[in-house]
């Protein structure tokens, strides 16, 4: 658990003083107050004008739309952007008719309360949770959104008998049922919406060029099963689309789903108050509808967890891949991965008039790096060799640490003399680039290449290897620091000698 106002302090470009204090920014917060007085200002007033005549209203985007911009980013939740949100709500008030001071204040305050709760109670989680990257993240929303329109619904006992002639209870479920709704239809867009950039927007624009229609087929079947709503109607209609539903969450991102169920929330319900959905519910809609928000609400809650623990779960087995693939000092592909990937290549490399070629790179006399530095520098040396050996290849090469110190190159499509061109341009690379040890001093490497070429497609990587393997031997023998190279033949047994 951490505290997001943390985050805010540590990534401010402000100006820092003398003294190591940030200088207040004008701009910056004017910027911050303009942001959040037209949030709260624009949504407030769309609140205001969709709301039944003396009553609540009904949906609320204000409150929900301002505590995912402060969660989100927390920069906003500054003195001047509370102080902008509270005159968005007075100013929507006044601009919307409502002048009774008293009604203004008592609104305010209370929405401001649910605020200002959900903030304090999502400032103990981190950001993977905020973000809906963890598969408890819609539990602590639930958990939150319920405590702050709990804790609104004390100020909404006290304000519907004084300004609608309700009841304190009629005040408090009517605001909390209100506000958890609003929260857990919206919070999930805001928290999962992806971080706008040029590049971004590209990719979205190229990749809804190729529309795959099985990709669609999911929300062809939601489409379908509100359209059944429609037709058959009765009290279960509304769980209808439920199974659609999930089968979208298994497909999509979660912000497509967030976006998916917030759609889905808001048809649902104006199907039903305008009963293009017909519930066949006996006696006064008003009665039901509390119950119907929030049955709508629960609706959406499974497939939304659901699309929050698969993408949680994707990650996991991404990054448990990735473990599985590549060796940790380095970042290089593992012996394993290395010998897959080549072999999921060779059969496709096109060998016409060029080579597949190998190499295999030996660290001369490591054992002494050791030896004589520590094996700390001894590691360092392994990470060097790799990022400067990189830097000499193409992103079209695989490379890999093939165990201790010992690395493996596939060059695709190569001439032959690029080949040993590659091959000592990764020797002499290697001997000019000192690297810096700690304790101020440099240490100076030399690699061994044997390369092993060939003309035809080899049954595998692994009788490319024996044959880079024996020229390595023999590169080692002739002095080290150098390259041999040696053509792989059909029948050839290229075993390294013993002895
Ligand atoms: N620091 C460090 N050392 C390693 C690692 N993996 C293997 N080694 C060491 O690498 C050394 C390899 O030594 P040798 O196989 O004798 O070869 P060499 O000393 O390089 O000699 P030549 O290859 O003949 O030039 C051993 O001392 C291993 O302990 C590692 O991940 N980190």
């Amino acid at each position: 658990m951490t505290d997001i106002n943390k985050k805010t302090s540590q990534a401010s470009t402000r100006p820092v003083t003398m003294s190591g204090r940030q200088e207040p920014v004008f701009s910056d917060e004017l910027h911050t107050a303009l942001i959040v007085g037209a949030l709260v200002f624009l949504s407030s007033w769309f609140g205001i004008v969709t709301r039944p005549d003396n009553n609540l209203a009904a949906f609320w985007p204000a409150n929900a739309l301002l505590l995912g911009l402060l969660v989100r980013s927390p920069r906003f939740a500054s003195p001047a952007g509370w102080i902008a949100a509270v005159l968005g709500y007075v100013a929507a008030d006044l601009f919307t008719g409502s002048s009774a001071p008293i009604k203004i204040f008592l609104l305010t305050a209370a929405n401001l309360l649910s605020v200002v709760t959900g903030y304090w109670m999502y400032a103990r989680y981190d950001e993977g949770i905020r973000n809906l990257k963890r598969s408890q993240s819609i539990l602590v929303m639930v958990v939150n959104v319920a405590v702050a329109g709990a804790v609104a619904g004390v100020l909404g006992a006290f304000i519907d008998p004084f300004l609608f002639n309700g009841t304190p209870l009629r005040g408090w479920s009517f605001w909390f049922v209100t506000e958890v709704v609003n929260y857990m239809a919206i919070l999930p867009v805001v928290f999962s919406a992806p971080k706008f950039s040029w590049r971004w927007l590209e990719r979205r624009k190229q990749s809804s060029m190729h529309i795959d229609l099985s990709h669609s087929a999911p929300i062809f079947a939601v489409v379908l099963s509100c359209i059944l709503s429609v037709l058959i109607g009765g009290p279960g209609a509304v769980a209808f689309p439920v199974p659609a539903l999930l089968w979208c969450s298994v497909t999509y991102s979660v912000f497509t789903m967030a976006v998916l169920t917030l759609g889905f929330s808001v048809w649902t319900l104006i199907a039903i108050s305008t009963q293009v959905i017909d519930l066949a519910i006996a006696g006064s809609m008003i009665d039901a509808e509390m119950s119907i928000r929030i049955g709508v609400t629960l609706v959406t809650l499974a497939p939304i967890t659901l699309a929050v623990v698969m993408q949680s779960r994707n990650e996991l087995l991404r990054r448990l891949l990735d473990i599985a693939s590549h060796d940790q000092l380095t970042g290089l592909l593992n012996r394993h991965a290395f010998r897959e990937r080549c072999n999921t290549l060779l059969p496709q490399l096109v060998i016409d008039g060029k080579s597949a070629s190998l190499l295999m790179i030996d660290i001369d006399h490591f054992k002494t790096v050791n030896d004589t530095y520590g094996h700390a520098a001894g590691d360092q040396a392994l990470i060097n060799f790799s990022r400067s050996a990189s830097a000499c290849l193409r992103s079209s090469d695989v490379f890999g640490r093939l165990g201790g110190e010992e690395f493996a190159v596939l060059l695709p499509d190569c001439l032959r003399a690029d080949v040993q061109a590659i091959a000592e341009r990764i020797r002499q690379t290697i001997a000019e680039t000192p690297i810096d040890l700690n304790n101020n001093f440099q240490l100076s490497i030399t690699v061994s290449i044997g390369a092993a070429v060939t003309y035809e497609a080899p049954p595998d990587v692994d009788s490319l290897l024996l044959v880079a393997d024996s020229a390595l031997y023999r590169a080692k023998n002739g002095g080290r620091n150098r390259i041999v190279e040696s053509e792989f033949q059909f029948g050839q047994i290229a075993a390294r000698p013993t002895g």
